[in-house]
Order: structure tokens, then C-alpha cells, then sequence
């Protein structure tokens, strides 16, 4: 099944012959079947679920498995050539199936960068035609992709965008199965939104597609660095690997100017090192690189008018702006911050800039207003998973909670166990009434993960007052709201925009947002 993101492609036949392909790549790759030369094709996917009829499918050594295992596969899907190494060629060889010509990859080291860099001369380089941005960082790429989209709005551009959420093309928009899309995708959807009259793209890059090469081919106007906190060791195995994959998005041959928050020693160590030209911002005075930032945050007022925030943005010879943030908290500066200047670095006036992120009114699920209105208390829904991520959501609505605060909150199955309790502390210390429930399970039995959680709790409030234990998820949500009033807010962190909710092995159609509102119809 062709995945929806496998369909973005641009309405403008792109057609190449293999022996175009061989001949442009002469140095890479080897065409087994000379009569095949003449044979066109349409397209590039390296995954089946990618694939549409007339591609040339590019099989990996993948991390589990050798992509040339899915060569009948591809070639049910339409698939009239493959490109892959002598190890894939020789299991196409011994275990036969598939009849369509192959390509040898001559180095098997560089494979999925040569990926990117065929399907961007595939696609005429659709990324020079383009004002292009990536986003890096552990936490805050989502939000800081949708206010630097609304900042190139505010320069008149007509904008795409890429992350976790969705893949917006102009209007149309589809969700996101993704942070960051394989490349020969991401090629194509940057052909497409030119093709659509977009000029300009912001994409988030997650550490794994800098890992695995699937920003290769492209080439950032402006490439950005929100912060690095401890996550994902699973795949990096240390801190400073995990450092060095969110480094090497700031190549000379992938961006050509970055700006980065020096508000973490990570920050600040990858301005002092890296080697393409770097604007710095910082937002907390006291921060490791406020002092010598060219870019400050002063005079910020967090909580103003129980919204968002508003703060001066003083740079180089001392050019300056007022920027209001619709979003609460001071990570919200921040990211507002870093998405004025990187605007204002693609050519939109700073001005300009800090108009569009007044614009924002809402980021699916990143401190959503889900329910605002005057007869219940404000709803918002956020996607605080980790201990760090959870303390900055519940300290950005403090003040701008009149009443009390309540958390609807859960953690994840078959992921991080020991974050459990320590977010059952933080929720205990900082929020008022708790609601613990259920995120997603997976394999785990949904109990021990809640009991897990309440241990935490216990350490702060023995007594477990203000606290209730209530699952499904759906009715928590429901119960945290009946508890509060109007003046209170109701934080529901951990799944945001999610479609789903996943429990042993199947996902359930669920949403948080959802939840709330059919909560609040129901009460009123
Ligand atoms: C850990 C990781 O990132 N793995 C990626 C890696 O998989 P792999 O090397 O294990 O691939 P494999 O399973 O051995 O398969 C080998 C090859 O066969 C192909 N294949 C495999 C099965 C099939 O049915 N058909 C098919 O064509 C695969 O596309 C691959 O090219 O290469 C594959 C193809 O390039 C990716 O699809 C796959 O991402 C998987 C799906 C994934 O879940 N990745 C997550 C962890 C990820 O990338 N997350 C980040 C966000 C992280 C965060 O910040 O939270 C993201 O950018 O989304
Ligand atoms: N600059 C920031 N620093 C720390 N935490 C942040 C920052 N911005 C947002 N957050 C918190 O982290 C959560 C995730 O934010 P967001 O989705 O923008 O980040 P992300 O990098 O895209 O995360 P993920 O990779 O998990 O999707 C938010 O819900 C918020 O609670």
C-alpha cells in the first residue's frame, strides 16, 4: 500500500532513461543489463510503501533487514528498475522473483546520501528554486517550524511545510507518518510546492534523518538549532554521537548560513565549532550564551494577558523589535526568537517577521487552546512527553492560570521506564489536581505504567490528595475537566495532535482534542 506521503509527488512529468542515470552517475553506479538504457523511469522511492508505478526503487542495507528482500514487492508495485549494492544484487540474484533491471551501487558507504542527491537531480534541484529551512533540536522543532513559517508569511511568502504534524503544501495538507521524510519524499514534495507557486519550505530534521542521510540532495537557505536534551541514546548510543548527527545538518554542503540558541552548553558549542556562518540567540539572561549572543531576548513578559508573551529582540548594531508570542511560556519566546531571526536571515524584514508570529492562533496540539471560553475552565492540550518537556509546560501555565491547575497526564509504554516516576513528581509539584491515566501502552500492561507514575506522586504528596487514577484516557480527560472551573486550566500533555492511541499492538482512533470538546459539549 502506497503510503500518503508516497503520493506527494509533482503533476509535471518527471521522466529520466537509465543510461541517463548510469551516464550521470558514472563514477556510482553500474547498469547489469546494457539493453535496458532505454527505459524510462518516473519517479524514486526507498521503501515499498513509498512506491508509485514507473519509480526505480533504491534498496538499502537497512539497519534490520536488506531492502532488496522487497524487490517483488516493489516490482508489484510498479517498480521498473532497482538500484541497490553487490550484497542486494547478489540476494536478487540467488533468490530470483523479480525480473526488472538493476543498478550496482559501486560504494555501498554512501548509499542513502547518493539517494538524495539522485532523486534532487531527478527533480532539476528543486530546492534552488525555493527559500529552504531545516530545524534540529531535541525539543521545540515542531512549534519553532510553525512560527518560522508564520514569519516567512509575514515577508509575503506562500509557505510548505514538514514535521511530525503534517505536510503542508499551500492548503492542502495531509498528516504526518514522519518528522522528517525519506529523501527521494522530500525532493519531490519540494518540487511540488514550487510547482504550486510556494517560495518558500521549512522542514523540522530529526537526529535520524541526519543519521541516515535523508536530507541529502537538499540544500538549506537557513538551517536553525533549538536546544539538545538526553533522548533517543537508543540510536546514538551518547550524548556527544547524538551531538555530532544534529552537527552535521550545519555542513557547508547542506546549509549556507545557521542560526542557533545558545541558550545550552550544546548551543554554544556548536556555534564556537561550526563551519558554515552563525547567528546566535539567546533568551534567558544567566543562559550559557547570553552574554555574547548577537541576538538577546530582553524585557520579556511571560503570562501577558494570561496569553502568551512579549519581548525585545536586540541583534547585531543594535537593530531591534517587538515581538508578541501567542504562545505561553518562556520556551515560546525562545522558539520565537530563533524563528524571527532565521526569517529575517531569509530576507524577510525583521519587522515583517515578528508580525507573522502574531499571526499564529494555534499549533496542533503545542499548548492548543482547546476549549477558551468565559463558562469553563481553558482547556489546552500539549505534547510534553519527557520530565524536561513536562516542567516547561506546567511553569508556562501557571501564570496564566487564575485558579488551579490540572494535569491529565500518563506515560509511555515500551519506552524510557525510568522517566515514569520522575514525571509523577514533577506533576505533583507543580500542578495543582492530578489526573493520571494512560498515554500509549503498547505491549505493557497500562496499570503498572499508571502505578509507576503514582509512586513519583507519592514521593511529593503521600497522602495522594487532589490526585484520581482513571482510565480509559478518554475519560480521564472528562474527569479532569468536571473537576476544574472556570479560571482553572486543564493541561493534558503527552499525545498532542496524535490520531491514535496505541495498546497492545493496535491503534485506536483517539485524540486529546476530541476528547475535550466532547467533554465540554457534554457539560454545557
Ligand atoms: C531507526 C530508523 O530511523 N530506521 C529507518 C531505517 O530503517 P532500517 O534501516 O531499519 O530499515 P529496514 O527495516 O532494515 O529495511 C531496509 C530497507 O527495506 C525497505 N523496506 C522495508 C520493509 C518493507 O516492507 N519494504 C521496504 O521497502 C526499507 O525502506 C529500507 O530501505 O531506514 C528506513 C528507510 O530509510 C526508515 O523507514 C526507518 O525509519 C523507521 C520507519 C522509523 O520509525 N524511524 C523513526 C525512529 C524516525 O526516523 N523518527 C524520527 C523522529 C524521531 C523523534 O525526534 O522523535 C523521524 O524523523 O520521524
Ligand atoms: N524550546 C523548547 N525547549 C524545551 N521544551 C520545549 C521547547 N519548545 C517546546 N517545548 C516542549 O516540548 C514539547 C514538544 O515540542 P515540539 O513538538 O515543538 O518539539 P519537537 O522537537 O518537534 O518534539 P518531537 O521531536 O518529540 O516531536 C512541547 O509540547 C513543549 O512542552
Amino acid at each position: 500500500m502506497t503510503s500518503d506521503q508516497g503520493r506527494l509527488r509533482p503533476a509535471a512529468k518527471y521522466a529520466r532513461s537509465l543510461g541517463e542515470l548510469v551516464d550521470h552517475y558514472a563514477d556510482s553506479l553500474v547498469l547489469l543489463d546494457l539493453t535496458a538504457r532505454e527505459i524510462q523511469f518516473t519517479g524514486l522511492a526507498v521503501g515499498t510503501s513509498d512506491l508509485l508505478p514507473g519509480d526505480v526503487f533504491i534498496a538499502f542495507q537497512g539497519l534490520k533487514t536488506h531492502g532488496a528482500r522487497f524487490a517483488v514487492d516493489a516490482q508489484r508495485a510498479g517498480a521498473v528498475a532497482i538500484i541497490t549494492d553487490d550484497a542486494g544484487a547478489t540476494l536478487l540474484r540467488d533468490e530470483g522473483g523479480a525480473s526488472i533491471p538493476v543498478v550496482v551501487l559501486r560504494e555501498t558507504s554512501t548509499q542513502r546520501a547518493l539517494a538524495g542527491d539522485i532523486a534532487a537531480w531527478f527533480y532539476n534541484y528543486p530546492s534552488r528554486g525555493i527559500t529552504t529551512v531545516g530545524v534540529t533540536g531535541t525539543n521545540g522543532k515542531t512549534t519553532t517550524t510553525y512560527f518560522i513559517d508564520a514569519a516567512l508569511s509575514g515577508g509575503d511568502h506562500t509557505t510548505a511545510l514538514l514535521g511530525t504534524v503534517e505536510l503542508r503544501v499551500g492548503q492542502d495538507s495531509i498528516p504526518s507518518p514522519r518528522t522528517t521524510v525519506e529523501a527521494p519524499v522530500l525532493q519531490a514534495i519540494t518540487a511540488m510546492a514550487s510547482e504550486r507557486g510556494a517560495t518558500a519550505l521549512t522542514t523540522e530534521v530529526s537526529s535520524h534523518a541526519l543519521a541516515l542521510d535523508r536530507v541529502a540532495g537538499a540544500k538549506f537557505d537557513v538551517v536553525a538549532f533549538t536546544n539538545l536534551q538526553r533522548d533517543h541514546l537508543d540510536f546514538h548510543g551518547t550524548m556527544d554521537n547524538y551531538f555530532a548527527d544534529k552537527a552535521r545538518l550545519f555542513a557547508p554542503g547542506l546549509a549556507r548560513h545557521g542560526v542557533v540558541c545558545v541558550d545550552d552548553e550544546w548551543g554554544v558549542r556548536l556555534a564556537d565549532n561550526a563551519p558554515i556562518p552563525v547567528d546566535t540567540v539567546a533568551s534567558r539572561p544567566g543562559s550559557p550564551g547570553y552574554e555574547t549572543a548577537q541576538w538577546r531576548v530582553t524585557q520579556a513578559t511571560i503570562g501577558l494577558d494570561n496569553v502568551g508573551s512579549s519581548f525585545r529582540l536586540v541583534g547585531p548594531g543594535g537593530i531591534e523589535v517587538t515581538v508578541h508570542s501567542p504562545l505561553p511560556g518562556l520556551v515560546n519566546v525562545s522558539n520565537a526568537a530563533l524563528a524571527v531571526v532565521v526569517a529575517y536571515r531569509s530576507g524577510v524584514e525583521l519587522a515583517a517577521a515578528a508580525r507573522g508570529i502574531e499571526t499564529i492562533t494555534a499549533i496542533p496540539g503545542r499548548m492548543e487552546r482547546v476549549v477558551d471560553d468565559a463558562d469553563h475552565p481553558l482547556v489546552i492540550v500539549d505534547y510534553a512527553h519527557t520530565p524536561d518537556a513536562l516542567t516547561l509546560a506546567l511553569e508556562a501555565v501557571r501564570p496564566i492560570t487564575a485558579g488551579r491547575l490540572v494535569i491529565v497526564f500518563g506515560s509511555d509504554g515500551d519506552r524510557d521506564q525510568g522517566k515514569r516516576p520522575i514525571m509523577g513528581e514533577i506533576a505533583a509539584r507543580l500542578a495543582d489536581v492530578l489526573v493520571v491515566t494512560d498515554e500509549n501502552p503498547r505491549s505493557e500492561d497500562p496499570a503498572e505504567i499508571r502505578s509507576a507514575i503514582l509512586a513519583g506522586v507519592g514521593r511529593v504528596r503521600p497522602d495522594l490528595s487532589d490526585v484520581v487514577e482513571v482510565s480509559p484516557r478518554w475519560d480521564a480527560v472528562a474527569r479532569g475537566i468536571e473537576l476544574a472551573q472556570p479560571g482553572d486550566t486543564v493541561i493534558i500533555t503527552g499525545k498532542g495532535h496524535e490520531p491514535t492511541q496505541e495498546i497492545a499492538g493496535v491503534f485506536h482512533p483517539y485524540n486529546d482534542r476530541d476528547a475535550a470538546r466532547a467533554a465540554v459539549s457534554a457539560d454545557s
